[in-house]
Order: C-alpha cells, then sequence, then structure tokens
C-alpha cells in the first residue's frame, strides 16, 4: 500500500483544493497503479485574516512552511503549491520541485462590485474607486494605471475576497481601523478560473499593461530531493515549457533577493527554442518603474533570468526593493 501510494498535501481554499485535484487527476492518468491521496492543511495564514501575513515570514512563510514540515517528517510524499507563492530567495535543502503543471493564463483581472460597469471606471479613470489588493506589485501598477483610484488593504483566499466585495464588507487593518468596502478587486485570472468565477471578469489586463508576479498561473509539486520513487511519478506529468519559464522568472527573484512581497513583476515566454523574458521593479507609490526584456535561449532560462536581473540592478533596483522590504511586525 506505502509503496503505491502518495500522500499530497494542501492548504483548504477552494482555489488550492481545485489546483490539488487536477494533481491527483495528471498523476492517476500518468501513473495507473498508484494511490493518490490528498491531505488537506489549514495553514496559520488561512486561520489569520487579519494580518499583513508579514508576521508569518510572509506569504511564502504562512502557506509553505507547515506543509514542508509535514513532508520532512514523511507525512506526505509531495507538496501543492501555487509557484506565486514560493519565496524565491530562500534555500530549501533537501527538498525539490518535481513537477510544474502546464501553466493558466498569467495576466491579473479586474473584478467589479455587482452593479458597477466598466465602462464607469474607464470614463472615471478609476476615480472614486476603491480597489483591493494585498499585493505591493499589484498596488503599484494600479497606481501608474489608475493614478485617482484609491487602493485598500485586502485579503482573504480568492472566494472569500470575491463573497466580501459582492457583500460590501469592510476590510480590518493589521494596525487596527477600517477600510472599504471595495468597489473592485484584482486578482489572477487563472485563480478565477480554478474557482469556477471567471463570468466576473470586467477586464483582462494584458501581461504588457499589468507584468504577472513571477510565476503566476503555474502549479508546482514539491517533494523530498531523495525520494526517488516520488520524483519518478512526479516526472512524468512535469511540463516542460512551465519549467523553462517558471526557472528563468525565478532566476531573477533570486538575483535580485526578493522577498515574497517584493514590488517584483517577472514573465516568460517561449517562441521556438528561444525565450522572451520581461520584468520589472516598482515601488509603492508607482514613481518609480524600472522594466528590462532580454531574449535568449530556451535551453538556458537560468542565465536569460540572472541577464535580466543584473539589468534591473543595473538600473537602480536594490534601492526599490529595499525601501519595501518588510518590517518586523
Ligand atoms: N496569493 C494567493 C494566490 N496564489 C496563487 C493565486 C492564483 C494565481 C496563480 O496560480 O498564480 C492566488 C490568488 C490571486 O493572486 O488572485
Amino acid at each position: 500500500m506505502s509503496e503505491q501510494g502518495l500522500r499530497i498535501g494542501t492548504r483548504k481554499s477552494v482555489m488550492a483544493l481545485a489546483q490539488t485535484d487536477e494533481v491527483a487527476r495528471l498523476l492517476r492518468a500518468a501513473n495507473p497503479a498508484l494511490a493518490v491521496e490528498i491531505v488537506r492543511f489549514e495553514t496559520r495564514g488561512d486561520q489569520d485574516q487579519t494580518s499583513k501575513l508579514l508576521r508569518h515570514g510572509g506569504k511564502g512563510g504562512a502557506f509553505v512552511a507547515e506543509i514542508r514540515e509535514a513532508m520532512r517528517a514523511g507525512e506526505l510524499q509531495a507538496a501543492m503549491h501555487s509557484l506565486k507563492d514560493v519565496p524565491g530567495n530562500e534555500e530549501t535543502p533537501g527538498l525539490i520541485i518535481a513537477a510544474t503543471l502546464p501553466r493558466d493564463a498569467a495576466n491579473d483581472s479586474l473584478v467589479l462590485r455587482p452593479g458597477l460597469s466598466l465602462e464607469t471606471f474607464r470614463a472615471q479613470h478609476g476615480k472614486g474607486f476603491k480597489i483591493g489588493t494585498n499585493a505591493v506589485r499589484r498596488a503599484a501598477y494600479l497606481r501608474r494605471l489608475f493614478p485617482e483610484a484609491t487602493v485598500i488593504h485586502y485579503r482573504g483566499a480568492a472566494d472569500t475576497r470575491v463573497a466580501k466585495l459582492d457583500r460590501g464588507d469592510m476590510q480590518r487593518l493589521p494596525g487596527g481601523g477600517d477600510v472599504g468596502p471595495a468597489d473592485a478587486l484584482v486578482m489572477a485570472r487563472s485563480g478565477l478560473e480554478r474557482i469556477w468565477m471567471t463570468s466576473r471578469i470586467a477586464h483582462d489586463f494584458s501581461v504588457a499593461e499589468m507584468l504577472p508576479a513571477v510565476g503566476q498561473g503555474i502549479v508546482a509539486v514539491e517533494c523530498v530531493e531523495q525520494d526517488w520513487v516520488t520524483r519518478g511519478y512526479l516526472a512524468k506529468i512535469d511540463n516542460m515549457p512551465s519549467r523553462l519559464c517558471a526557472e528563468a522568472e525565478r532566476e531573477v527573484l533570486w538575483v535580485l533577493n526578493g522577498h515574497c512581497n517584493s514590488p517584483i513583476a517577472g514573465h516568460a515566454t517561449l517562441d521556438g527554442d528561444e525565450m522572451i523574458l520581461t520584468a520589472s521593479v516598482l515601488d509603492e507609490t508607482g514613481d518609480k518603474f524600472i522594466e528590462t526584456s532580454r531574449r535568449g535561449a530556451a535551453g538556458r532560462p537560468r542565465e536569460l533570468g540572472r541577464a535580466v536581473g543584473l539589468d534591473l540592478l543595473e538600473k537602480g533596483a536594490a534601492e526599490i526593493i529595499a525601501r519595501t522590504r518588510p518590517d518586523e511586525h
């Protein structure tokens, strides 16, 4: 039983469960004799809906750490992560991302409160609108795209965020007090697809107008590096284009020592045997904006990522990142 069994851990949000179901489906199809079991974790990050997540060691720290502990202890063989939530500036000794699923849409979308129209939003250039997000990157792009809009702190699992928007709930701030209610949210299209809420998308930002987070839209499966049996199962569902793009984008984070809520964006696409990698660094006010793009060999993604990261450093990225580094709470 244990020989042919694979226990995969996940957070228990609707989105995470949908992603893990997809991993399980692919694993079963590729390994018909394998018994795949999904183990749901309630992480500290999910329980504490008010804090800005930073006191858990950032987004990655909250969502990832506990599941990794269980894997190291042998209670699980694998862990499902949204690659976007996996910190890019940490070593994870003994663990490896052994599968990346084919990338879903990488872009962000605008979701409006029912009754509000995109035409009104556009005509007013966002003036008078409160847009909810907890991502420094999205806030920075919003301030560039809609300087008249107000960006407010907003968090929670994807489905919860939409429910709060629809009810017109206020948001409790980490330092006390309330903001809201939000008129709009910016969310990952892929996340909305996975929770069957694409009908709520009022506008899809193109990746050019709002460069996505590194790894956005990619579901990753991690396991113990020395667990060759599990690695064998996972290798069968690893998607090469997705892996190559992930490696290039994550190398940018590594070069910039990007923490998990950095104002860093990065997106790679393949063009035959070449790859195009674009990355940017923004400050929270949206005033400072550095972007760079390079083309290189698709087969050497880290090389391309390093070159793009070094370009950004040369243009002053380190100073912007240092200024947005989260303080201790
Ligand atoms: N931080 C939450 C999170 N982590 C991954 C996704 C979905 C997008 C993806 O697969 O990268 C989301 C929701 C969102 O950003 O709206």
